[in-house]
């Protein structure tokens, strides 16, 4: 499977984690290509990866078996228009794209009938605990096989059933690293209060959330069975819990996340 050459359109965030999981997991670096409209990001993963590179969106995809569409969903038009001029024989190849937002029905106007699977990972796959959901559209056994190898570093895939789940895996994984950082960031302002260095307040933060997370995975009890145990009769957490309950921490989760879910139903009718 890792004779496939993978070339990714769109050399950012999203492209770094996942050509970082991927390499994890032992792809050979010699069948990965990154694709950029600029060179700054491309000489960076050349130098940190040794993965070879293009300015040519065209080049890359001429060359690849396999194609992965890594740039914004607003960009996702240009890219296909460009490559079907360009690159026609695309369409042939088996296409994954990261983009949310975006339905199958959007790529299949502009690309006509395709092999795709969208797939949403989320940036700790960069250091291979991320989560994957995965959306097939037309694919074969072997193409599924073959793109739960790929992603297979970037920690857990998650196949899923229907493609309206897609929004929904962006809302429990693939934004919500940015809600632990927002949690992160909130604790570490108030440690730096109380007196902690700023390097020994994200330490601690970390450290208890990376504590917090592996109890959590390791353990069968559940969220709420684990949070009993630290919180002692009459004391401390039962103060700090009771805040966050009063100030309606569950129903402001939920409405986060479906905000989350709202807005990629909102780009998939406005790109
Ligand atoms: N950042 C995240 O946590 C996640 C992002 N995604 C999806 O991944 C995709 C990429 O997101 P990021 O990597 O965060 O964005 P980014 O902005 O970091 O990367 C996009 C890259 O595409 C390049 N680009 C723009 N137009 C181009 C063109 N016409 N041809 C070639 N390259 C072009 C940009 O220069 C940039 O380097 C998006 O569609 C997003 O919805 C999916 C899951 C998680
Ligand atoms: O914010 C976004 O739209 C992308 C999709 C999931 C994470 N980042």
């Amino acid at each position: 499977m890792n004779d496939n050459r993978v070339a990714f359109i769109g050399a950012g965030n999203m492209a770094r984690c996942v050509i970082a999981a991927m390499l994890k997991a032992g792809y050979p670096k010699e069948n990965i290509m990154a694709a950029n409209r600029s060179q700054p990001k491309l000489t960076e993963l050349a130098a940190d990866f040794g993965i070879q590179t293009s300015l040519s969106n065209a080049t890359a995809a001429n060359w690849a078996d396999v194609i992965v569409f890594a740039v914004k969903p607003q960009m996702m038009q240009d890219v296909c228009a460009q490559l079907l001029a360009e690159a026609p024989e695309c369409v042939e190849k088996l296409l994954v794209t990261l983009a949310a937002g975006l339905p199958v029905s959007r790529y299949e106007e502009w690309l006509g009938q395709i092999r795709l699977v969208r797939a949403m990972p989320n940036t700790p796959s960069l250091v291979g605990l991320g989560v994957t959901g995965l959306y097939p559209s037309r694919c074969s056994n072997y193409e599924k096989a073959f793109v739960d190898h790929l992603f297979s570093g970037t920690g857990m895939n998650v196949w899923l059933e229907a493609e309206q789940q897609i929004n929904h895996v962006i809302a429990v994984t693939g934004s919500a690293p940015a809600y632990f950082f927002y949690f992160m960031q909130a604790m570490q302002q108030k440690a730096e209060q109380l007196g902690f260095s700023a390097a020994d307040a994200k330490a601690m933060v970390a450290q208890t959330a990376l504590g917090a997370a592996t109890m959590a995975l390791q353990s069968p009890q559940s969220f709420a069975e684990l949070r009993a145990q630290v919180t002692s009769k009459g004391g401390t957490t039962h103060e700090a819990v009771s805040s966050f309950h009063a100030a309606g921490l569950e129903e402001m989760v939920a409405t986060a996340m479906q905000a989350a879910i709202d807005r990629a139903e909102e780009m998939a009718k406005h790109i």
